[in-house]
């Protein structure tokens, strides 16, 4: 399994600190005023229980005393509590204002730093898919970073508040109390810590769940599940992933229950002694009425204070942590060095591949050795092979998904690894064999070829007749407006709902071709099985279109139909990973290799057909 042990994941103070310092910028910059509001406001309702404290104790004193008058504490008291009473909803009120804001603010940099990853090899990593998973978990809640700030700074003053009362009346007692607290502080610590190794460890269950849960719900598998009769099945793995994630919180929550039932116990002992303390003094005449009553309250709000002040510790660690996973995501480097200056020039004489070695980890095999490949301006080349013989392979290499394990790949002479991966991006189309269906209008399932093409209706049905799929588009309730899905309500209220729309695989192909075609006059177009799904019909039609379209353009088509990429300017016959021969159809057929043979035998296919 490639998640490693719990021990490996134990964060460092450095990684804390860039995950203090990552949470107060956040904080700062999403919500400057509201924060300040909020900690002046924490810090008042800290002072009020110490300022009651007090007054309580001067009331009860002037009451005991002979002439003593209590009208001005007693006030004091009553706009105390007033003060006490009304600040934790606004404290509140605040908290969620500054966690919404917050936690947009960190959503969207999480996301734009997920899309910074230049190639694909970090969404094939379960490691970063569980910090991923984890850090969008921690952009709901940042509201509680903002609970750990003003916890840590209300525990603190009403702690050294409550400390100086009791140090008036007891040294030995504060000495007592505080160090009753110590371990305290010490085990929270520990726990906060082990918990946010213990989650990190069981991330890997939750999204096993979520898959399977997804699974159940959506409509992709729906068909099969209900065909095959595995619902019961796939829900017995999705529980049981539950299952080993509740065993690891249930241990967790032992350990805690075994630490603080012990902690609370000793606190509780140490309370009692000082009681007995102060009850025996004040009966020997040594501490007042009101000395005694502002002991208790000292003592017990020392208690509460460090109790409040350790979790707010320990909490805020804990959140830390958690919060580490977004930091981590938020700074990671790009798995692929990316070129920031310069652009890709249009393309003038071709690209080379130039002994192109690529596997996709150092512990699978080799998918291409040593390529040689030149596709040069202008032409048509085909690639062709059996599955698996590393054709989409090749072209995620151009388009610059991965790099090269070893050699190079050269777009008119420069290094793909020196042009940004945008630019390069930009100068070519392509429709892929897994192509995206998104759950949107047809209109903006063509117009996410090109943006600027997005409300241009000329352009979109331009694309659109181009692939065959305009009079199907235009007949559609709504027509391009309509969405292609059923999941959600598109562009409309639900007072006034728009049924969406399930097209078939051959019509969503063509809808993938038709965005590959709004993209215009790029200097790449690439076609992985643009026709795999189409019938005969639409496929002799679609290529036919493709053939004008390929016409002087650059293009790299691959197809299994060998009756397809007949006409192209250049043949390529991939196989294990090298090029087992390439030239002109008639070249190929002439020379009686793997391609005659497969050509033939498809073409005997058809003829034993007919
Ligand atoms: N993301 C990946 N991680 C690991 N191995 C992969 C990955 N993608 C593809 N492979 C492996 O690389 C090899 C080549 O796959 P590729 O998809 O390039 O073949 P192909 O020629 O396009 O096949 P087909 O004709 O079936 O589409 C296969 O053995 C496949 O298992």
């Amino acid at each position: 399994m490639s998640v490693p042990p719990e021990e490996d994941r134990r964060v460092g103070l450095r990684e804390l600190r860039a995950s203090a310092a990552e949470a107060i910028s956040l904080l700062w910059h999403a919500a400057t005023g509201d924060l300040l509001v909020f900690l002046v406001m924490t810090l008042a309702s800290a002072a009020a229980p110490i300022a009651t404290a007090w007054l309580t104790k001067v009331v009860i004193d002037r009451l005991t005393a002979p002439h003593g008058t209590v009208a001005g504490p007693a006030l004091g008291m009553i706009v105390t509590g007033l003060v006490a009473a009304a600040l934790p909803v606004s404290v509140r009120y605040l908290r969620a204002r500054i966690g919404r804001s917050a936690g947009r603010i960190a959503t969207e940099r999480l996301f734009a730093a997920a899309e910074n990853q230049v190639g694909l090899r970090p969404f094939e990593d379960p490691a970063f898919l569980d910090r991923l998973r984890l850090a969008q978990e921690g952009t709901g809640r940042v509201a509680e970073l903002v609970d750990g700030l003003g916890g840590a700074i209300g525990g603190m003053l009403s702690l050294s508040g409550f400390i100086g009362s009791l140090l008036i009346l007891s040294p030995a007692m504060t000495v007592l109390v505080l160090l009753a607290a110590l371990p305290a502080l010490v085990a929270e610590l520990i726990l906060s810590r082990r918990r946010s190794a213990m989650e990190w460890a069981v991330e890997q269950y939750y999204r096993r769940e979520y898959f399977y849960g997804q699974l159940l719900t959506g409509v992709a598998a729906a068909t099969e599940i209900r065909l095959f009769g595995i619902g019961a099945f796939l829900r017995a793995r999705m529980i049981d992933e539950r299952r080993r994630a509740d065993a690891a919180h249930e241990r967790m929550d032992r350990r805690e229950l075994r630490a603080q039932g012990g902690l609370t116990a000793l606190s509780a002992l140490v309370a009692g002694v000082g009681l007995w303390w102060a009850i025996t003094a004040a009966h020997e005449g040594r501490l007042s009425v009101g000395d005694v009553s502002m002991f208790l309250a000292a003592v017990i709000g020392v208690q509460a204070a460090l109790a409040a002040l350790t979790s707010a510790i320990a909490g805020g660690q804990a959140r830390l942590l958690a919060f580490t996973h977004y930091v981590a995501v938020v700074r990671a480097e790009p798995d692929l060095p990316r070129a920031e200056r310069g652009g890709a020039p249009r393309l003038r004489q071709g690209i080379e591949l130039r002994d192109v070695w690529f596997r996709y980890g150092d512990d699978h095999p080799w998918v291409l050795r040593g390529v040689n490949l030149t596709i040069p301006y202008g032409h048509a080349v085909a690639l062709v092979g059996l599955n698996g013989a590393g054709k989409s392979t090749l072209v995620k290499l151009l388009c610059r998904m991965y790099d090269p394990t070893r050699g190079r790949i050269l777009w008119d002479g420069a290094d793909l690894r020196d042009i940004p991966p945008a630019a390069l991006r930009d100068r070519i189309s392509a429709v892929f064999q897994d192509h995206m269906k998104y759950d949107m209008t047809a209109g903006e399932n063509i117009g996410l070829g090109d943006l600027t093409a997005l409300d241009d209706t000329g352009r979109l049905e331009g694309a659109a007749k181009r692939a065959g799929i305009h009079d199907r588009l235009a007949e559609l309730p709504r027509g391009y407006d309509t969405p292609l899905t059923r999941m959600y309500l598109i562009g409309a209220d639900k007072e006034d709902p728009v049924t969406g729309v399930v097209l078939s695989g051959g019509q969503w192909q063509r809808l993938a071709l038709a965005r590959a075609f709004v993209r215009g006059d790029r200097d790449l177009m690439i076609l992985d099985e643009p026709s795999s799904g189409l019938d005969p019909e639409a496929e002799h039609e679609v290529h036919t279109r493709m053939r004008e379209y390929r016409a002087g353009r650059t293009s790299l088509l691959i197809s299994h139909r060998l009756s397809a990429v007949r006409d192209a300017d250049r043949i390529v016959v991939l196989a294990g990973g090298r090029i087992a021969e390439q030239g002109t159809h008639d070249a190929l057929l002439a020379a009686g290799g793997d391609y005659a043979r497969l050509f033939r035998l498809q073409a005997d296919g058809y003829r034993e057909a007919g």
